[in-house]
């Protein structure tokens, strides 16, 4: 392990666009965390990149819960001795008309979506804070955290609510040399869009299989759904020196969806 490379921790990086995250960020030469709340996905993830020659540690932890973000943050330091980036990459989907929304899924969605992302920020804040070091701080919002989404109402509010604590964290960790950043996908085939699909087409018999998804990334004007690896390589910038200057934004890259 190279304690001169920086350190970065990928939540919700054993699959999906977490993944493809933390394997561009091992090739710009970060030694990397993958998190998960799958255990065995986690472990077949870490396997991988170890063959590919990545400097890698696992750690199996639930992004909702305030204790088990700051063991994370711990746990990486006693491995790799510091933080540089932290991305609050862990994210859950729902979908039903605004009529059905119960508590559990405001429940399950907010813990996630945003405890998780504060618990986070809050956990890495302080240890760069501690180090006296700069930081980075990067969260998962999303299209749906410029625009609300019908069927998906609670999604899109937990996206909204990251897109402002990244605002204010922002805001108040500035005076840290610490930088907050979200950026925000459109349609990427992952297994989110796999359920999101699934769910879409219970609730309207006119649609099939796959077709939530088309019809979604059909109003995509660069014509084609967006690659795990259009994420991460906006996701390198975040956590690049040449992102310095920049911090509060959530950065859309959607292939051109939503304008703002
Ligand atoms: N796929 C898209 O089109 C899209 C678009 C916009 C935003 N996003 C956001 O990007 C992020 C990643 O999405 P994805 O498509 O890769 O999703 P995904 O479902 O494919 O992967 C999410 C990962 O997070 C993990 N996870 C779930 N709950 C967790 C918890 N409590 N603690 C730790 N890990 C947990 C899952 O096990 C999974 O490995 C999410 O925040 C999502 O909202 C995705
Ligand atoms: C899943 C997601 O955030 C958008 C709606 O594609």
């Amino acid at each position: 392990m190279n304690s001169e490379n920086k350190v970065a921790i990928i939540t919700g990086s054993a699959g999906g666009l977490g993944k493809a995250i933390a394997e561009r960020l091992a090739n710009d030469g970060f030694n990397i965390v993958v998190q998960d709340i799958n255990n065995d996905l986690l472990l077949e993830t870490e396997k991988e990149f170890k063959e590919k020659g990545y400097n890698v540690i696992s750690f199996k932890s639930d992004v909702s819960k305030q204790k088990e973000q700051e063991e994370l943050v711990k746990f990486t330091v006693k491995e790799f001795n510091k933080l540089d980036v932290f991305i609050n990459n862990a994210g859950v989907d729902a979908v039903t008309p605004f009529l059905e929304i119960d508590e559990n899924q405001l429940n399950k969605l907010f813990n996630i979506n945003v405890f998780g992302t504060v618990y986070g920020t809050q956990a890495a804040a302080k240890q760069f804070i501690k180090q006296n070091t700069k930081g980075k701080i990067i969260n998962a919002c999303s299209i749906a955290g410029h625009e609300s989404y019908e069927m998906l109402g609670t999604y899109s509010a937990t996206k909204h609510s990251v897109r402002s604590f990244t605002q204010v964290a922002a805001k108040e960790l500035a005076k840290y040399k610490i930088n907050v950043n979200a950026y925000c996908p459109g349609v990427a085939k992952t297994k989110m869009w796999e359920r999101i699909d699934e769910e879409m087409v219970k609730y309207d018999e006119n649609l099939n299989p796959g077709d939530a998804f088309e019809k979604f990334s059909s109003a995509i004007k660069l014509g084609r759904y967006q690659e795990p690896k259009d994420v991460a390589n906006l996701v390198s910038f975040l956590a690049s020196e040449d992102s310095d200057y920049i911090t509060g934004q959530s950065i859309l890259t959607d292939g051109g969806l939503v304008y703002r």
